[in-house]
C-alpha cells in the first residue's frame, strides 16, 4: 500500500479538531497513489480525503490551493482545501504538509469508451480556459528541460532497444526548447490519467491529484490524456476514442495549425515524460515493500506506437 507516512487514530483526531467536523468515525489509507500518502476520512459531518504531501516543492503548495480554488470557482468538479475554523487551508501532520479535501463521488473508469473520452476532452478545455482568466503561473519541475537532462543522463544505462526509441527524441527536445512554438498555453493538470478522474455513469464527477499542475502547452495536456485514455490492448492509439477526446476539447476551443503540426511530437514527449518518471520511481522505490511501482516499459510500447500517428487534430473549416 502506498502510504508512506502512517497515521494513528489519536493523531488524526487531534488534527481534525480545528476543522469542527464532528467526531472521527473511520479512516483508511488509500493504496492507489504512488506519490503522496492519502487517507479516506469519515467524520460526523462528511467524507474527506486527507493528503500528506511527500514530494515536490512544499513552498509551492499555496499555488495548488489557489489553483483548486480557481477551478472550483469555475464550477469544475475538483476538490479544494477545506479551511479550518481560523481559515487556514494548509496544515502540517507528522512533519508533512497536509490538506483536507472533500471526497468527490464517482469511480475510476478502467475501460473508457468514446463518451468518457469526449467528456474528458471537454472538461480539460474548460479547465484550461478557467486558468487563463487567473494570474496563476507555475514552472513544471518535470518539464522539457528536465526531460532533456534526464534523457541525456540515462542514455548510458539504456538497452539498445530503449536507446533506439528514445535517443531520437533528444533533437526534438532541443528544437522545441530553442524554437518555443507559439501554441496556446494554460495551467495544465499534467497527470490526467484514468486514476485521476472519477465518473458516475457517463458523467464526469471528479478531477483529482493536481500536484503536477504547471504552465505549459495546452496540447501537451491532451497528449498526456490520449496516452492513457485512448490506447488499445497493444498500446496503440484507438482512433475512435482519440477522436472523441479531441472533439470534446474542440467543442470548447478551436485548435490552431501550429498545434496540428506539433500533435505527434506532443504525444511522443508525453510518453517520454512518464517513461522517465516511472523509471526514476522504480529505481527509488526498488527496496521498499508495499510501494506501488508502475511499469516504465509500458511507455516504450506507447512510443513505438507513436512512430506513426494517424489521428490528426480536428480543424475548423
Ligand atoms: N478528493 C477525492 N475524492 C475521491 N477520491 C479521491 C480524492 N482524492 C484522492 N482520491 C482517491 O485516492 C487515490 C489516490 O489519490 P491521488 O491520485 O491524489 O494520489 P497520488 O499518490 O498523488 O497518486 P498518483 O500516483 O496518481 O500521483 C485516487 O486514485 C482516488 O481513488
Ligand atoms: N500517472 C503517473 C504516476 C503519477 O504521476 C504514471 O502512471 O506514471
Amino acid at each position: 500500500m502506498s502510504v508512506f507516512t502512517p497515521l494513528s487514530q489519536n493523531e488524526l483526531s487531534a488534527f481534525l479538531k480545528p476543522f469542527d467536523l464532528g467526531r472521527l468515525v473511520a479512516f483508511e489509507g488509500i493504496s492507489a497513489g504512488t506519490e503522496n500518502s492519502n487517507f479516506f476520512v469519515s467524520c460526523e459531518q462528511g467524507e474527506f480525503v486527507l493528503t500528506l504531501v511527500e514530494r515536490g516543492p512544499v513552498d509551492e503548495l499555496p499555488f495548488f490551493v489557489s489553483l483548486l480554488d480557481c477551478l472550483h470557482g469555475a464550477d469544475l468538479p475538483v476538490p479544494f482545501a477545506v479551511p479550518d475554523q481560523l481559515g487556514r487551508k494548509l496544515h502540517q501532520l507528522n512533519g508533512k504538509p497536509a490538506l483536507l479535501q472533500p471526497r468527490l463521488p464517482g469511480k475510476h473508469i478502467q475501460q473508457p469508451d468514446e463518451r468518457h473520452c469526449q467528456a474528458l476532452g471537454k472538461v480539460l478545455a474548460q479547465m484550461h480556459a478557467a486558468t487563463l482568466s487567473s494570474d496563476l503561473v507555475r514552472q513544471s519541475d518535470r518539464g522539457l528541460a528536465w526531460m532533456e537532462t534526464q534523457t541525456s543522463n540515462m542514455l548510458g544505462d539504456m538497452s539498445e532497444s530503449e536507446r533506439a526509441l528514445i535517443e531520437p527524441l533528444l533533437p526534438l527536445m532541443h528544437g522545441l526548447l530553442a524554437e518555443r512554438p507559439p501554441m496556446p498555453k494554460a495551467v495544465l493538470h499534467g497527470d490526467l490519467f484514468r486514476d485521476n478522474v472519477l465518473f458516475e455513469g457517463p458523467n464526469l464527477t471528479g478531477l483529482i491529484d493536481f500536484y503536477n499542475a504547471a504552465t505549459g502547452w495546452a496540447l501537451y495536456d491532451l497528449a498526456i490524456c490520449a496516452n492513457d485514455w485512448c490506447l488499445d490492448d497493444n498500446a496503440r492509439l484507438d482512433p475512435e476514442r482519440a477522436q472523441a477526446l479531441l472533439a470534446g476539447y474542440a467543442s470548447q476551443r478551436r485548435f490552431l495549425t501550429v498545434e496540428a503540426t506539433h500533435w505527434p511530437d506532443m504525444l511522443r514527449l508525453a510518453a517520454l515524460r512518464f517513461w522517465l518518471s516511472r523509471r526514476i520511481a522504480a529505481a527509488d522505490h526498488q527496496e521498499k515493500p508495499g510501494v506501488l511501482i508502475k511499469d516504465p516499459a509500458h511507455f516504450l510500447r506507447v512510443l513505438e506506437g507513436h512512430r506513426e500517428v494517424a489521428v490528426q487534430l480536428p480543424m475548423a473549416l
